[in-house]
This record gives C-alpha cells, sequence and structure tokens, in this order.
C-alpha cells in the first residue's frame, strides 16, 4: 500500500497580496508562506512597502487583494486568537520613555500575560542581565541610546509564547553583541518551532538561521522563488 506524504501546513500563508498607497503601486501579487521552525526575511529599499506588508500580515491593515490565512484560517475570522498567537514588533522601540528601563522590563511581562509578575523580581533582573543593561537599570529609558532602547524593547521576545513572531527591522541599532545576542533568541525561538517574518534594509547574514528571502523592489519578480 502506497502511503501519501503529506507536507506540513504552513502556519501562515500569504497570497497575492498587493498594496497601492498614495496613488503608487508598492507591491502586488505577494505570496509565500510560513512554515514552523522558518524566519522570513523581507528585504527593500526605502519605501519599498516592507512595514506596510508586515502590517497586513498582523491583520492591522487590509491588502488591496488576494488574503492571508493562519493555520488554515483567514486572519480576519477570528482577529482576537490571531494575535493571541502572534507577537507584533513595529519600527519603533515601544517603550515608555518616562520609565526606567527594569519598569519597562516589569511592565511588558505584565502585558505579556504575566499578571502574576511582581516588580523588582529576578526574573526582571536577570532578563536585564541578559539584555547586558545592567547598571542601568534605574536610567530613564528616553534617555538611553537608541541600541539600548532597542534592547529594552526586544525583551518582548523573551516573556512571548506566541508561535509567530513579525518584526519589523529587530535589528536596527544594535551593536555586534547585540546582533548575536538576539540571532540567538530567534535560535531558540525556532527550533522550538517558532516563526520569524522581519524586515531589514539589506539581506542580513544570519547564515546560521537558514533565512528565506522575500526581496521586494524591482527584483521582486525575479526573486520570487516561493509560491
Ligand atoms: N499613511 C500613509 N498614507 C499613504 N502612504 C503611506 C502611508 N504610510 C506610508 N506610506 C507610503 O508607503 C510607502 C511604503 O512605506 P513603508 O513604510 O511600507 O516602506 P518600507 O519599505 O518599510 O520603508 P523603510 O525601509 O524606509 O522603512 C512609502 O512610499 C510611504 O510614503
Amino acid at each position: 500500500m502506497k502511503h501519501k506524504t503529506t507536507e506540513p501546513l504552513p502556519r501562515l500563508k500569504a497570497h497575492e497580496l498587493s498594496s497601492v498607497r498614495g496613488g503608487r503601486t508598492l507591491f502586488e501579487q505577494v505570496s509565500f508562506e510560513v512554515h514552523a521552525g522558518e524566519l522570513w526575511q523581507i528585504t527593500g529599499a526605502n519605501g519599498a512597502g516592507k512595514s506596510t506588508l508586515l502590517r497586513m500580515l498582523a491583520g492591522l491593515m487590509p491588502s488591496s487583494t488576494g488574503r492571508i490565512e493562519f493555520n488554515n484560517h483567514s486572519i480576519q475570522y477570528d482577529r482576537s486568537a490571531y494575535h493571541q498567537q502572534l507577537l507584533f514588533i513595529g519600527h519603533k522601540p515601544a517603550v515608555k520613555a518616562e520609565l526606567t528601563a527594569l519598569e519597562n522590563v516589569y511592565w511588558q511581562r505584565r502585558l505579556s500575560g504575566d499578571t502574576g509578575a511582581r516588580q523588582d523580581s529576578m526574573d526582571d533582573w536577570r532578563l536585564l542581565e541578559t539584555i547586558g543593561l545592567l547598571g542601568l537599570e534605574d536610567e530613564m529609558t528616553g534617555r538611553l541610546s537608541a541600541g539600548q532602547q532597542r534592547r529594552v524593547a526586544l525583551t518582548r521576545l523573551w516573556h512571548s509564547q506566541a508561535p509567530l513572531w513579525i518584526l519589523d527591522e529587530p535589528f536596527t541599532a544594535l551593536d555586534v553583541k547585540g546582533i548575536a545576542l538576539l540571532e540567538q533568541r530567534f535560535n531558540e525561538h525556532l527550533a522550538k518551532g517558532g516563526s520569524i517574518v522581519m524586515t531589514s534594509h539589506q539581506a542580513l547574514s544570519l547564515a546560521s538561521l537558514n533565512p528565506q528571502q522575500l526581496h521586494l523592489g524591482e527584483v521582486y519578480a525575479n526573486a520570487m522563488g516561493a509560491v
């Protein structure tokens, strides 16, 4: 008897998406499938529509055409359920400038669903150490450098249980150690079957993570090896 080999279902499926903004077509017929354990890197020049595409994938703005599915259902089917499975971090670090780094880490833990979290806990101190900000815990986050603020914002990746991460320019402003730290966190997430869709201006060398590439722009049509 022959056994039918079944392909694993894609976790996130983008089918023939397009965007027209300000009378200009940014992209059209963009299709790709993200499986468990995959990292997708979306590249393109300034204004190519990378953030626009991510916002569509996160269900924050509609596509002019096509559809987006998560686990085989339209993301519009149950938006609240979808958002519970998703961690979206936008272009700007979503940190409270007037809170200290330690307070931001605590509030991000609370907002990620850990309602029993206590302020000034060992978990928060350990995380601050992990992201290399010990010694700066009492500094107002708004007075930290761009890279340090990015590190504070990215602590959400350590709190998150969501299988799908959608991250806009997560490596921006990070130094070499910050990049290595983020790569390591990505690795842990992917190894557990998580998925990541992220943007960057140019293809980053993330060889250890074996990224899939999608380029928005003139070469898009040629670079589309995907569905
Ligand atoms: N609210 C808006 N209304 C109309 N056009 C917009 C709006 N927001 C962005 N745009 C336009 O959409 C285009 C794509 O913007 P988007 O932010 O998606 O590009 P990007 O590839 O992420 O750019 P960057 O690399 O600079 O971050 C730009 O030309 C921008 O001017």
